[in-house]
């Protein structure tokens, strides 16, 4: 077994809240296509967590959710408004505007991934020609991809400007659980309740092994999203298996705790090494990511002694934690980032 990385929550294992539920449900025979008990199961789940009569679907990825997602609220010929740090616009290969079939990715200059009702609106009022791809949905990562939370009331505000633009609200929740568990409020209080048309909820990074929820809050916007998933190959024969494990991690708010988990595994690092010369944190720790900022050298030696990171996001060292952090390994980590640092300085 390779020691526990710190790259991506993506590494993780599947944790035993969801790993269970797959072993329940992998009795006898269920029904295909997701016209089977644990579907239907994890579906009321997710609607009792949400307290909203949300239309939910399940597909295999978070690039599959969010490209369906926005293909059902925008148009060939109109466009998504971004952060320049989306997941969407960097990471997705063009997968939104294919399964858009050319919707166009209008992304907005941020200094750390977040948009602003601003940002929103002087784009979407920038151009009315024919030439310009009309603004029809904004998306926003929450956390974003640079480990930040929207708190609600910059929620509420962005989804206050999408309605005065006629523009569609989606959430980027790959992440969700860590920012419901960070902010202390209710999935609902974070989504619906502050505008949120259509969440992507992430099932991955909390622990599954494979799996992501759509939950349209406003059903109209689902007509035909049953269609798209099939035709995208997101309709999975034996759904009870992506269907399960939310069964399992909703019970008793398991999600909930492993994302805590997570958070304060990411809190762990930045305070053990807040101290270290040369090291600083490049955004304020929030959920369960850390960015640092270091010497060249001292990655590269970090590197040489075994730990795997990625700096894709202006250059910071990425940790991100997931619901199996070690403490050992967190506190080697940063035993290892000192040493690193300590050996540059020559102090
Ligand atoms: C912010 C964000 N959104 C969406 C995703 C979904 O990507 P994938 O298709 O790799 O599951 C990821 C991946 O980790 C992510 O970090
Ligand atoms: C960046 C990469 O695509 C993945 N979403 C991750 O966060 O590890």
């Amino acid at each position: 077994m390779t020691a526990q990385q710190f790259a991506s929550d993506n590494y993780a294992g599947i944790c035993p809240a969801a790993f269970n539920a797959m072993m329940e449900a992998n009795s006898g025979s269920a029904v295909s296509y997701g016209q089977d008990n644990w579907t239907s199961r994890a579906a009321d789940a997710l609607r009792r967590a949400f307290e909203h009569d949300a239309d939910v679907y399940f597909v295999f990825n978070g690039t599959a959710a969010n490209s369906l997602a926005l293909a059902s609220l925008c148009r060939s010929y109109e466009s998504i408004i971004a952060a320049d740090f989306a997941h969407i616009e960097t990471d997705e290969c063009g997968a939104p505007e294919f399964f858009s079939n050319g919707a166009k990715i209008l992304t907005v200059p941020t200094q750390n991934g977040k948009l602003s009702p601003l940002a929103i609106r002087t784009i979407t009022e920038s151009r009315n020609d024919i030439h310009f791809p009309r603004p029809a949905v904004v998306t926003i990562t929450q956390p974003t991809e640079t480990g930040l939370l929207y708190t609600l009331d910059e929620i509420q505000s962005i989804s206050t400007t999408c309605r005065e633009l006629g523009l569609k609200l989606h959430m980027d929740g790959a992440r969700f659980a860590n920012a419901v568990a960070a902010l202390n409020c209710s999935p609902a209080d974070m989504t619906w309740r502050v505008g949120v048309d259509v969440l992507c909820c992430g099932g991955t990074k909390g622990g599954m092994g494979i799996g992501e929820a759509v939950l349209f809050f406003n059903r109209d916007l689902a007509r035909g999203f049953d269609y798209r998933c099939k035709q995208a190959g997101q309709l999975a024969s034996k759904m009870r298996f992506l269907a399960a494990p939310w069964v399992g991690m909703l019970q008793e708010g398991r999600w909930l705790d492993y994302a805590r988990h997570a958070n304060s595994s990411a809190r762990l690092l930045s305070r053990l090494l807040q101290d270290v010369d040369g090291i600083q944190l490049v955004y304020p720790v929030e959920a369960n990511a850390v960015f640092i900022s270091m010497p060249p050298d001292v990655g590269l030696k970090l590197r040489s002694r075994g730990w795997l990171f990625y700096e894709f996001i202006g250059g910071a060292a990425r940790f991100m934690f997931a619901w199996d952090a070690d403490r050992n390994r967190i506190e080697k980590l940063a035993q290892d980032i000192r040493e690193c640092s300590y050996s540059d300085t020559g102090s």
